[in-house]
């Protein structure tokens, strides 16, 4: 019997996410010995979802580790939308303040879209606003989202040129399946956007040089839909219960991907891990995008970060 083929290179986003903070880092305070301006970011969140809690505070202490200015606004869950509307044109017209995030979800009285629009697409460091989702679409600068841009990053570090390959991204999100294709296409990527309704989804998945899964359903990727050598990029981050049946009965929880990894792992070529893989990397974009903000308000061409 011939031998098993050697499992899939990890793609390491942790630290690659701590190296693309540190050039952050060194660009922001470049900018603020040279221009006086240090980069701000104000993170909006509403309510007291837990999991929220704990990203929002790992943005801030990251943001304030690559030195620039950080500012959290937590609003009750009874906050009306007008409140909230108010808080994001106060932050609008904030000369200090160059990127405005307000985390998701909202709670279910708030229109989330009317606040989306309500940002400066200037500051719209998540990429989320029409005007920056219009940009894109049609290759003018703007911001782009954070997850993404980060899986882009990801992609041309492990494979260099991605031309010509075909990338089946699976979801079709507004954050991030649609801007995850034309950021494909735009590194000349033949791209198919499949989705929950796509016939014969394996079948799809098997033809991908380049495997983007952000479904939001746990495992739902098996080791069998992966084409031999493929690269994938798992952008699933599900909560489900501990393995471990007591501690599963306690309550506790682990964190896995859209892909079932311990299979694909066997098929592919190279894998981003669950945790350690595109989480960092959305944060790290995200101070990269609140740097390009601060630069573009100043007047000044950012410095390249890749
Ligand atoms: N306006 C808005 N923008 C967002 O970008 C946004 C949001 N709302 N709402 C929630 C989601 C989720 N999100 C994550 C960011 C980093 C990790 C991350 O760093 N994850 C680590 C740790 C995972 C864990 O152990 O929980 C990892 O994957 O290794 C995860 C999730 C940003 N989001
Ligand atoms: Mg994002």
């Amino acid at each position: 019997m011939a031998d098993a083929p050697a499992p899939a290179r990890r793609i390491d986003g942790k630290s690659f996410a701590e190296r693309l903070r540190e050039r952050v880092a060194s660009a922001a305070a470049r900018l603020e010995a040279d221009h006086g301006v240090k980069p701000g970011l104000a993170v909006v969140i509403v309510g007291e979802d837990p999991a929220s809690q704990i990203y929002v505070r790992n943005k801030g202490e990251q943001t304030v580790a690559a030195g620039m200015r950080s500012d959290t606004h937590r609003l009750a869950e009874t906050t009306t939308q007008d409140e909230l509307l108010g808080l994001i044109a106060r932050l609008n017209a904030d000369r200090g303040i160059h990127g405005v995030l307000v985390q998701m979800p909202l709670p279910a009285h708030i229109d989330s879209a009317a606040v989306l629009d309500a940002i400066d697409p200037d500051k719209d460091v998540d990429g989320f606003h029409v005007v920056n989702a219009g940009r894109l679409a049609v290759g003018l600068p703007g911001l782009v989202p954070c997850t993404p841009q980060g899986s882009i990053l990801l992609l041309k570090d492990a494979l260099g040129d991605l031309s010509g390959l075909h990338a089946v991204v699976v979801g079709r999100s507004n954050i991030v399946g649609k801007p995850m294709a034309q950021l494909l296409l735009a590194e000349n990527c033949t791209v198919t956007i499949a989705h929950s309704r796509t016939r014969d989804l394996a079948a799809v998945c098997r033809q991908a040089d380049i495997l983007v899964a952000a479904v939001g359903r746990p495992e739902m990727i098996r080791g069998d839909w992966i084409k031999p050598g493929a690269t994938i990029i798992d952008v699933g981050i599900n909560r489900v219960p501990s393995s471990d049946p007591a501690k599963a009965a306690e309550g506790r929880t682990r964190v896995v991907g859209d892909v079932a990894f311990k299979e694909a792992e066997a098929v592919a070529g190279a894998i981003t891990p669950v945790p350690g893989g595109v989480g960092p990397m959305t944060i790290a974009c995200l101070l990269a995008n609140t740097y390009v903000a601060a630069c573009r308000a100043a007047g000044v061409e950012p410095e390249r970060l890749d």
